[in-house]
């Protein structure tokens, strides 16, 4: 049987990039997806975007929905202030296994806990097992589907306060229609858009950046 995506991905990171060295573990995984394989990193253009966003906002406790093969978690854990901690949540227990490996090629793993599970079943559970209050930054790259289920989820348990920034990918391609109409409606968010291409192709596609005001904006239940 032959090997898989994630598998060739990891290959591709141990072949073309230093153990230790997050940059050159993202630039390693960007240069297969665009010359060899695509696949659903969130990429270098919307990268640049998750870079300034982690910057400026200076998150000290970051929850990322959809591991993957851990680019995005690798890419933004390596900007994080040293005392910070990233979270992240994927599915798929074989992409989990390869994104463990690339977290611990690059050097990172005291800063990033990876959970193998659904985010619907973990998020209830974040504040008991692992102590988390608040969230300070949600990168949102799961099933498109679950954008907006979870982030009503986030609002319920309790796990956003006033300030906190959800971080949306793909909110064109694939598309998030239900997730974009509530956080730029809601009372609850100020949202903008930050638009971009879907990775390494030229295909539309773009960030929706949405602050968390507080549950105060109850509106309509
Ligand atoms: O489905 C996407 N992401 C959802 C990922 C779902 C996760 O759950 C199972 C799988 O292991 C993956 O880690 C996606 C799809 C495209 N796409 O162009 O189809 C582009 C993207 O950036 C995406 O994040
Ligand atoms: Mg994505």
């Amino acid at each position: 049987t032959g090997s898989t995506r994630p598998q060739r991905i990891l290959r591709a990171v141990q072949k073309n990039s230093t153990r230790g060295s997050p940059c050159s573990v993202v630039n390693a995984i960007d240069d297969y997806c665009k010359h060899k394989e695509w696949a659903m990193n969130v990429g270098d253009e919307k990268g640049i975007i998750v870079d300034d966003v982690v910057l400026e906002l200076k998150p000290i406790t970051v929850l990322e929905l959809g591991t993957y093969c851990a680019y995005s978690t690798v890419r933004i854990a390596n900007l994080l202030p040293p005392e910070a901690k990233l979270i992240t949540l994927e599915f798929n227990a074989e992409s989990a296994a390869i994104a463990r490996e690339i977290i611990t090629w690059a050097g990172l793993e005291e800063k990033i806990q990876l959970i193998i599970g659904a985010s619907g079943d973990w998020i209830p559970r974040l504040k008991e097992e692992f102590g988390i209050e608040t969230f300070d930054l949600v990168f949102l790259d799961h099933w498109k589907d679950r954008y907006l289920p979870d982030t009503k989820l986030l609002e319920k348990c309790g796990l956003l306060k006033p300030g906190a920034v959800l971080l949306a990918d793909n909110v064109i391609c694939p598309g998030t229609p239900d997730y974009l109409d509530y956080v730029r409606n809601s009372p609850r968010y100020k949202s903008k858009f930050y638009r971009s291409h879907l990775e390494y192709t030229q295909e539309e596609d773009g960030l929706e950046h949405s602050v968390f005001l507080g549950m105060a904006g109850r509106g309509a239940e």
